[in-house]
């Protein structure tokens, strides 16, 4: 299956300082790739430098899809839980890139199918600033998955979640790997979502990542 992301002999940098080597790897569709290493090691840099160096034709960082079918959920997110956006205006941010004030038909449907897809559709229409941890993090998938993204990048979205929240969430995306055929790369420390959901795993140590595919997944 054609990648959607090719990385070859990529060195990763925080100015002179040099934090991973040689490294490649491919990302296809369909799949979930967990990102992981101790604190430090460079898996958020990894990401940025990914999105920094977008090219069709890069001889490092290859990918095959427009920018704008790649999404990034950071790793921090504050929300100010006064403001009142609804979880429906938050997740439809991503959309509204026509001069129109209001959504197009097109856009609506978009938003109700990934609402519905997420499990947002009952709360739609509260305000976010009052959603539960779980739910916040949904809407934070949703507001990517709206603009149906072919590579979504999560960095540790799951942080703050108690271990059945982040369970949840995790077979969320797997499901949603599966039906949209999206490829996730996804940071974690967490190795029981590793062995759970994942489909390959990049280990980053001692300045050298290791790519692998995970159990008998594809
Ligand atoms: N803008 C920056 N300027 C200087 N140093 C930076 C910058 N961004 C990151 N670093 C350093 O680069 C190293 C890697 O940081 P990074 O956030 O990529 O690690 P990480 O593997 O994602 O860590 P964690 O698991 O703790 O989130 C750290 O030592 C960090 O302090």
């Amino acid at each position: 299956m054609k990648p959607i992301l090719i990385v070859n002999h990529l060195n990763v940098k925080v100015g002179d300082r040099t934090l991973i080597r040689d490294l490649s790897f491919k990302i296809i569709p369909g799949t979930l790739t967990c990102i992981t290493g101790g604190n430090g090691v460079g898996k958020t840099t990894l990401m940025k430098t990914l999105l920094r160096n977008y090219s069709r034709t890069g001889k490092h960082v290859r990918f095959t899809v427009p920018r704008h079918k790649v999404q990034y959920i950071p790793q921090f997110r504050n929300i100010d839980t006064e403001f009142p956006l609804t979880v429906k205006d938050f997740v439809s941010l991503s959309l509204q890139d026509t001069w129109l004030p209001w959504l197009t038909r097109r856009e609506h449907k978009a938003l109700k199918q990934t609402l519905q897809l997420t499990h947002l559709t009952k709360l739609a229409n509260e305000p976010l600033g009052e959603a539960s941890g779980g739910e916040q993090q949904r809407a934070f998938l949703a507001q990517a998955l709206v603009t149906f993204p072919k590579l979504l990048i999560m960095d540790e979205t799951t942080a703050s979640l108690d271990i059945n929240a982040k369970v949840a969430l995790l077979k969320l995306v797997h499901d949603i790997v599966k039906q949209r055929h999206v490829a996730v790369m996804f940071i974690t420390h967490d190795p029981t979502l590793v062995k759970r959901f994942g489909n390959y795993k990049l280990r980053i140590k001692n300045q050298h990542g290791s790519f692998e595919k995970i159990g008998g997944r594809n």
